[in-house]
């Protein structure tokens, strides 16, 4: 690799560039080089960013007229060909299991410490961007790298804060780091008066800090890359990561990433986002919460597509199958990891009999989708908590003795157009309706205080799980001829009564993330819901009200 050169930081560096926020020492992160980093990506990629954004909403419109996701005819060659990606670095070589969760020190060291293979540091579905905690987790990432991240609990009078401190090296989880997605901005941070890309933001904002340290153990830097729609959309991710790669003098394809395959029309472009990503790309991943919510979101004028409640929309739905299906027959072809995705059940606390029945549950579920995964030929897993490790493991070292599990090529598998969008079967209940309500609004409510994840009735929730909340509330609202099963007509009644009911279901706010801020959330869901036109994200209005 040739030496990293820092951009100089030439007098007037990052003239043009503005930061609206402050945070505690935030100078050591967005230094003069940092910032001219940021601003030759802002200028050199953001009017594709547009561009691309633009073409999200034309194809949305194609299929709000009926139109059917397929695959590409303009693209056949690419799916046809014979390729495969770059080899894969050794550290990416055994990925059984994966943890992920939001960037706080006291995570990320319990991340890094907790035996996973990996730990993917989630500036996404689990952040809530403010800029605090954006600044606090660069910052946190900077110095885990660097081997120096400690964090203390706060203690009390009785009980001193409890110290954290990194395993040695060797020992710690290989560090992967999930950027925002395309579609949002860092709104403190404008390059010649326009807010530049969330995306851009963290992935450069973090190379720039640790490439150097962490190529020089052979540990990346590695990426997450989440929410993409395209393969030109990838090619803008291949072009950025190649600009910062050049700026920081670092060799061509050191940045490795992994995309999610977590909205509907990017099950259709697999292959063209491998091809557009062949020097770099290490698999794909099954992000499978967020492809649920793109499938509501991209049928949302369909009523013959509307999904049954969320807790009967498990991985075995037949679309759902198809989709992890086809994502492994895909990577494996071409040399690329095929990972699966995130069970949602977490561990239950307690030691009453109901806690511990609870408990063994959520875990057997756990199990059981693990055991489905490595049978169907994923190479690894997600776990969300660290005390689900164990189980994963147990479950990958039994049925995949090997690294990973590429030469399971899923031949057999014929997965077409209708198989990925095959309608689902079953009903929405009053406990299905009221608890997406519920959902919504607690998420909501503690994404607005700044945690972007929580457990709500032992499951663990996110920007992606709300989401799947909120879009079926919208769908549902807006097919005007659906009844629960017990058949009460779902519509705005029904939205009222659940908000009355809210309360009580909740108990005391106190007690809850972000209990004083329900009410708010309960007025941007209320708005989202009765909205004529479906709100591409959630995040997209929340964020105008962060900081
Ligand atoms: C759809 C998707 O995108 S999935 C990816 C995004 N989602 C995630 O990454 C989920 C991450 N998970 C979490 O944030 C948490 O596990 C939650 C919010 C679900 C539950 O958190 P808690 O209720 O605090 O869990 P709990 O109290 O059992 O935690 C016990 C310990 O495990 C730690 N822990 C829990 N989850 C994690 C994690 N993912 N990574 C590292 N440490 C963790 C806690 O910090 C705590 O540590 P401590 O004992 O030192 O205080
Ligand atoms: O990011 C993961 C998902 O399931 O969504
Ligand atoms: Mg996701």
């Amino acid at each position: 690799m040739a030496e990293r050169q820092h951009p100089k930081a030439t007098p007037g560096a990052a003239a043009g560039i503005e930061i609206t926020a402050q945070a505690a020492e935030q100078d050591a992160l967005l230094t003069p080089a940092a910032l001219e980093l940021l601003a030759g990506l802002h200028r050199r990629y953001e009017a594709t960013r547009q561009a691309l954004l633009g073409a999200r909403r034309e194809r949305q419109a194609f299929f709000d007229a009926g139109g059917l996701p397929d695959f590409r005819e303009d693209t056949a060659a690419i799916r046809a060909g014979d390729w495969r990606v770059a080899p894969l670095p050794a550290a990416l070589l055994d990925r059984r299991v994966e943890i992920t969760g939001p960037v706080d020190p006291k995570m990320v060291i319990n991340a890094l410490n907790s035996g996973a293979n990996c730990y993917m540091a989630d500036f996404e579905d689990s952040t809530s961007p403010t800029w605090d905690n954006l600044m606090t987790g660069q910052r946190a990432l900077r110095e885990a790298v660097a081997g120096s991240l400690t964090f203390t609990s706060p203690g009390s009078d009785a009980r001193p804060g409890k110290l954290y401190t990194l395993k040695p090296f060797r020992e710690q989880a290989v560090l992967m780091v999930r950027p925002r997605g395309w579609h949002l901005d860092e709104k403190h941070v404008r390059v010649d008066g326009s807010a530049m890309s969330g995306s851009l933001f963290d992935a450069a904002l973090f190379c720039f800090h640790n490439a150097e340290v962490l190529a020089a153990k052979d540990r990346g830097p590695y990426l997450y890359l989440p929410k993409l729609q395209s393969m030109e959309e990838a090619a803008l991710w291949n072009d950025a990561l190649g600009h910062i790669e050049q700026a920081l003098g670092l060799a061509e394809g050191r940045i490795k990433v992994t995309v999610l395959i977590e909205t509907l029309p990017a099950a259709f472009e697999m292959d063209e986002i491998l091809h557009a990503l062949r020097g770099r790309i290490a698999g794909l991943n099954c992000g499978r919460w967020d492809y649920m919510f793109s499938y509501i979101k991209t049928f949302r004028a369909h009523r013959d597509r509307v999904l049954p409640e969320r807790g009967q929309v498990t991985m075995t739905q037949p679309f759902l199958r198809a989709y992890s299906e086809l994502l492994i027959q895909t990577c494996h072809r071409r040399g690329a990891h095929a990972m699966g995705g995130m069970a949602a059940q977490i561990p239950v606390g307690g030691s009453d009999e109901a806690s511990i029945e609870a408990n063994q549950a959520a875990l057997a579920k756990v199990r059981a989708d693990k055991l489905r995964e490595v049978t169907a030929g994923h190479d690894g897993t997600w776990v969300a908590h660290p005390a689900l490790i164990p189980i994963a493991r147990a479950v990958f070292d039994e049925r995949m003795p090997g690294k990973h599990q590429q030469h399971v090529l899923r031949e057999e598998v014929t997965v077409g157009r209708d198989d990925l969008i095959k309608p689902s079967l079953g009903t929405i209940t009053r406990e299905g309706f009221e608890g997406n309500v519920e959902v919504c609004v607690r998420y909501l409510a503690a994404w607005l205080d700044g945690n972007g994840c929580v457990p709500i009735h032992n499951l663990m929730e996110d920007a992606a799980t709300a989401e799947i909340a909120r879009a079926q509330l919208w769908s549902w609202l807006h097919s005007h001829e659906l009844h629960l099963d017990d058949g009460t007509p779902v519509d705005f009644a029904l939205l009222e009564r659940a908000f009355i009911g809210l309360p009580k279901r909740i108990g005391d706010r106190a007690r809850i993330p972000g209990g004083s801020r329900i009410n708010e959330a309960i007025g941007v869901l209320d708005r989202l819901t009765h909205a004529d036109e479906f709100e591409e994200f959630l995040t997209l209005p929340a964020y105008a009200r962060l900081d």
